[in-house]
């Protein structure tokens, strides 16, 4: 297993937390959103990975999209949960308002793209989008906050990326289009998952 990303922590009291994804991913967001006053964030490759890490005691807890309110289940970390099984217990939730924007590298245009990059489930959130832009390719990566760091680094004005507003600017993309989820008041349901004492 690689080892996840870990920022060095200026606060040894806040707890340690795993996430599927890159900074900037969603599942991020709900960390900084159940601890709003610090959590280490801990970036690992896979759910299973990120659950794994609680069962060894690598780090506190874990927090996994489970629900989406266009996508329903999250079936990969429903998955990861299962193969943890009585090792881990739920003990919290988190909601997050999940507001889709298409991103690409600057001087790109809507017209001019013919590749796009998210997590599945994020993909699966924009099927009207998609079904009215029929050009535009959609294609599956590992989340959407990677999706968007690599379209940054490829520089490719006909690739894009699905992720959030704060991935656009942390990976210094532009905004072709906000909000491009199926409904407009979409979330995601978290659960935040512990080691059973
Ligand atoms: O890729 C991310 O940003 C994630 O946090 C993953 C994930 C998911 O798996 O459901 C979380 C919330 C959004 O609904 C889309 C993707």
């Amino acid at each position: 297993m690689t080892n996840p990303v870990v920022t060095q922590s200026m606060h040894p009291a806040w707890p340690r937390v795993a996430f599927q994804g890159e900074a900037g991913a969603f599942s991020e967001m709900a960390i900084r959103q159940h601890w709003p006053d610090g959590a280490d964030a801990i970036a690992c490759h896979t759910f299973i990975e990120a659950v794994q890490r609680v069962c060894e005691q690598a780090v506190d807890f874990a927090v996994i999209p489970v629900e989406n309110a266009i996508a329903g289940l999250v079936r990969p970390a429903h998955d990861a949960m299962h193969e943890a099984g009585d090792r881990l217990q739920s003990c919290g939730e988190v909601r997050v308002p999940i507001h889709l924007c298409l991103m690409a590298p600057h001087g790109a245009s809507l017209a001019g793209l013919r590749e796009v990059r998210s997590h599945a489930v994020a993909l699966a959130q924009c099927r009207l989008f998609f079904a009215r832009h029929e050009w535009l390719i959609s294609m599956p990566h590992a989340d959407t906050a990677g999706a968007a760091r690599d379209v940054a680094e490829w520089g490719d004005r006909t690739r894009g990326a699905v992720a959030s507003e704060s991935a656009a600017a942390r990976y210094g993309l532009e905004i072709i289009a906000h909000h491009i989820q199926d409904i407009p008041h979409n979330w995601t349901r978290f659960v935040v998952l512990q080691r059973r004492s």
